[in-house]
């Protein structure tokens, strides 16, 4: 099992954003994460990469209890986080950026930093990039590059927050391609408002709901469940009965 969360909680005063969630992945599987607006979604991101430190619970990577692990030691062990807006070094080179990632949030040096920056941009399919200018890339690009830099780190735990946001639906289905590829390799949670996206890609869905994990299930039966017809647009559960 790659990843095992128990009981993990967080609230900032009175706003409840983690609510004892537990959550199993390995390698090989992707979680979609779905929620309105509030419903503890990136928060639920920050707790796993460390930016923000839960209040109660337990995370276990790898067999490692990273709970108390500051980002950059649950970085170099292999939680990797490809973010909404994609935040390159402009100036640099597309292969200058994935170097960065491998050397400091994967830990490699010299021949390997650079093999897994090579591996990474094939992988998302930039290698013809490489040596373009990374703020010169097209939106689509942006984000494969995005995904380049947390793949060049060296994860076992790959977070994706709505990579697929802002793309032309023919991009989304290339995006979802791209997910595919990846969660052979690692354990994969996506956080995404696009529906068919991760329908496509993810093995089941949680819904979160001020921090709660409502349910978590195949993606069509979270699509059509009563719940998520709820909290989305206001249908009584008992309504939809
Ligand atoms: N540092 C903080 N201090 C106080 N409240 C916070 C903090 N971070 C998040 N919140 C609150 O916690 C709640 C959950 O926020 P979070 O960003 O996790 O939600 P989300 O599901 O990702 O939402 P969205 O879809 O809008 O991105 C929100 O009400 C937010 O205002």
């Amino acid at each position: 099992m790659t990843l095992q969360v128990r009981g993990l909680c967080k609230a900032y005063g009175q706003v409840v954003v983690a609510d004892q969630i537990d959550l199993d992945l390995s390698a090989g599987q992707c979680l979609g994460v779905i929620g309105p607006n509030g419903a503890g979604k990136s928060s639920l991101f920050h707790l796993l990469t460390g930016t923000v430190s839960a209040d109660a619970g337990q995370i276990v990577l790898e067999g490692t209890d990273i709970s108390s692990a500051p980002v950059h030691r649950r970085a170099c062990l292999g939680v990797a986080r490809a973010f909404q807006v994609p935040q390159p070094f402009g100036n640099l080179s597309v292969f200058q950026n994935a170097l960065a990632a491998a050397s400091f949030a994967g830990g490699l040096h010299g021949d390997a930093a650079a093999q897994a920056a090579a591996d990474a941009l094939r992988l998302c399919g930039l290698a013809a990039a490489a040596d373009k200018t990374a703020g010169a890339l097209p939106l689509l690009d942006r984000k494969r590059l995005e995904m380049a830099k947390a793949v060049a780190s060296g994860p076992r735990l790959l977070l994706l927050d709505e990579v697929a946001g802002g793309l032309t639906e023919r991009e989304v289905h290339q995006m979802v391609a791209l997910v595919g590829e990846l969660k052979q390799r690692y354990a994969v949670i996506w956080i995404e408002h696009i529906a068919q996206a991760l329908r496509a890609v993810a093995d089941r869905i949680m819904v979160l709901h001020f921090g709660r994990k409502l349910l978590e299930d195949a993606p069509a039966r979270v699509m059509e469940s009563a719940i998520v017809h709820e909290i989305y647009m206001g249908v009584p559960a008992n309504a939809a009965a």
